[in-house]
């Protein structure tokens, strides 16, 4: 999000339409946002900090889509993958909020939300997800509501991520322009 500026002016510009300049946020106001939500789980789709699930363990003799896969064999799904690779995520390596929100810009889109998955899915997803997205929301809006967050002045911007079980972003010193 860092890297597009204005797609953060149309974040606030929502934000301050609805909680004003100096507004407190509150979860209640998450309906009344829907293109800081959209874009939240854009961020979420393109800057995901799992790489790999964690592994999973078939308890019987399975198919999916006609793969045989027997019982006891460990499985370790690539939500990354899925997240960039479905056919849902028209240009999937553009960063772009609107494909989670159908054509009139505030109602969530379902068929691409359904396969935006970085909590993983059913019975052993994330335990925590809610809170999860609360810390998100809550954050991201804080933040955005007062600042324009810019690349660092000096040096080059890298997003590439420290790789490891979990991907940790690299230090970068971000200018951070209150307005
Ligand atoms: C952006 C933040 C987070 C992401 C992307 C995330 C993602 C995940 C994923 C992919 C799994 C594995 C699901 C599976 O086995 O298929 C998981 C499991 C879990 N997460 Fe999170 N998580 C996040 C934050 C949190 C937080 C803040 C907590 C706790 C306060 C938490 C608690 C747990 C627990 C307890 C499990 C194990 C659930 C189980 O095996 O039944 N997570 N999470």
């Amino acid at each position: 999000m860092l890297a597009y500026p204005s797609l953060q002016d149309r974040i606030r510009s929502e934000i301050h339409s609805v909680i004003g300049r100096d507004g407190e946020i509150l979860m209640s106001d998450r309906p009344n946002m829907p293109y800081a939500s959209a874009a939240i789980t854009e961020l979420q789709r393109v800057a995901n900090i799992l790489p790999l699930n964690v592994v999973h363990r078939t308890t019987v003799d399975t198919e999916v889509h006609g793969q045989f896969i027997p019982e006891n064999s460990h499985i370790l799904a690539q939500i990354s993958n899925m997240m960039k690779n479905s056919s849902v995520f028209d240009r999937s390596e553009e960063f772009r909020p609107e494909r989670f929100l159908m054509a009139d810009g505030k109602t969530p889109n379902k068929t691409t939300l359904e396969q935006a998955v970085p909590f993983s899915m059913d019975k052993r997803q994330c335990a925590r997800e809610s809170l999860a997205r609360m810390e998100l929301f809550l954050g991201l809006v804080m933040i955005l509501q007062k600042y324009r967050i810019l690349p660092p002045k000096d040096a080059p911007l890298d997003l590439s991520p420290i790789e490891g079980i979990i991907h940790i972003p690299k230090t970068n010193y971000l200018q951070m322009i209150l307005v």
